[in-house]
This record gives structure tokens, sequence and C-alpha cells, in this order.
């Protein structure tokens, strides 16, 4: 069975003032098996449209997506319990007071015991070099400390799939590193957006999104010089360069 499958999906959101929907995503079919899945493409493009259909942030106007079999609309429940989802921007996704807080509350439901909870916790945050900022109020982390912590806290629970939402925009090279680093070592299916192209090369598969639209999908190589190339067209109406004359 395929891990993750979209057949005929599109995505349509109503915009105030107009009676014509706006297309977030045209209607696409994709098998995700590999293990390390890549989604690169634009501002705008439609990445992070793509990614929360998987566990159901988003739900398609038409079509199905499937996680392992189980429908990411009406068997959410089960499917969020597989699908780790991390977000780019971390403080959407840490909700307790200190890394070690949230962490253990991530652990909840898997580890009863509440020694056993706390010490787990300890080795997640060690695992990542978070343990001297465990009990620090997650405020006065810096933004690249705060997307390990919140990468560390959905994986503290195991999830069979891990969806990644541009996880390195805020990391330093080191911490850079150690994504990439845990990412390679993870056995789950890791599927990540990014505009990382580095990042982007250690995939095994790469899907290219332009305007609503996967544009490729294919090798990694390819994919990132299909989005060189793309970006190399001028934008129509862009301005931006304009301003140099
Ligand atoms: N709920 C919504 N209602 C209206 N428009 C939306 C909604 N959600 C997303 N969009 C629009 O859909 C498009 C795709 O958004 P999405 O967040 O998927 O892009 P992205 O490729 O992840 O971009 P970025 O690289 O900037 O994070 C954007 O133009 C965005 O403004």
């Amino acid at each position: 069975m395929n891990a993750i499958s979209f057949s005929r999906v599109s995505v349509r959101v109503a915009v105030d003032g107009s009676e014509t929907p706006k297309t977030l995503l045209h209607d696409f079919s994709l098998d995700l098996s590999e293990r390390r899945i890549g989604v690169i493409g634009a501002n705008g493009s439609g990445k992070s449209t793509l990614l929360r259909l998987i566990n159901g942030l988003v739900e398609p106007s038409d079509g199905a997506v499937t996680v392992h079999g189980l429908s990411a609309v009406s068997d959410v429940r089960r499917v969020r319990g597989n699908v780790g989802f991390v977000f780019t921007d971390p403080l959407s996704q840490l909700v307790m007071p200190t890394g070690r807080e949230d962490v253990e509350l991530s652990l909840r439901r898997s580890v009863k015991n509440s020694r056993e909870r706390a010490a787990k916790a300890e080795a997640v945050l060690a695992r990542f070099g978070l343990l001297h900022l465990a009990d620090q109020s997650i405020y006065e982390l810096s933004g690249g400390e705060r997307q390990l912590l919140a990468l560390a806290a959905v994986l503290a629970v195991d999830p069979t799939v891990l969806v990644l939402d541009e996880p390195s925009t805020l990391l330093d090279l080191r911490n850079r590193e150690l994504l990439r680093r845990t990412v390679a070592g993870l056995d789950q299916q890791v599927i990540m957006s990014t505009h990382d192209l580095e990042l982007a090369m250690d995939m095994d598969r790469v899907l290219v999104v332009e305007s609503g639209r996967i544009v490729f999908d294919g090798s990694a190589a390819e994919a990132v010089a299909r989005y060189r190339a793309l970006c190399a067209a001028p934008l129509p109406g862009a301005r931006l360069g304009e301003a140099s004359r």
C-alpha cells in the first residue's frame, strides 16, 4: 500500500467579495512511497497547502487523501496519530511554557507513567542538544532553538510519517546540519517543503510546485534544475528590480 496517496485532489477557497473561488491546488494525483520527499517552489505556490492535506489541516475540495489507507478527512484523528507535523513557525506549535513541558505534553498519551515520561523527554531533549534550554521560557529561546524544539516534540512520539514545513528557515549552519543528519537517520517517511535547495538535494524524490500545480516530479537534481529555471524567468508584473535602475 502506498504510504500517502492523493487521488484527483484539488483545493479551492472562497474569496470575500467574489463569486469565483480561488484555486490553491489544481487537480492532481500522487502516490508517495519514497522515504524522503521534498517539495520546492516559489512563495505562495501551494507547498504548505499540499503538506497540510496530509494531516487534514486542509481538506480537499475534490478527491481524496489517504495515509496508509486511512482517509485524511473521515479518519483524521487516526491519521494525526500517525503523522507528525512540524510547522514553519514554532510558536504556532509550542503551547507549554517550557521545552521540557512541551515534550512531556507530546508524550502524555504514549507514556502514561510520569517518571518514564520525564526520562523520555530528557532523552529527546538531549538528542537535540536542547537540555540546557529545557526549563527556559520558550519566549526566551531563539527562533532556531524553538524550531529544533518543535521538531523534538513531534519526534518524541515516533510518528510513522513526518511532515516538515520549511523546517530550516531559522536555523544556523550547525543546527541545519543537525537537522540534515537527524532527517537522514530517521526511520520514518519524511515529506519536507523547503527553500533550502541543499536540503532538497538530500531527498529521494522532489516535487516542484508552481502556481498550484505540480510541474515536476522526479529526482532531486532534476527538480532543483527545473526550479532554478523557473526562478530565472521574469515574473509577470514583478517590479522589485526597477528600484535600482
Ligand atoms: N485559507 C486561505 N484562503 C485564501 N488564500 C489562501 C489560504 N491559504 C493559502 N492561501 C493562498 O494560497 C497560496 C498558496 O499558499 P501556501 O501557503 O500553500 O504557499 P507556499 O508555497 O507554502 O508559500 P511560502 O513558500 O511563502 O510559505 C498563497 O497565495 C496563499 O496566499
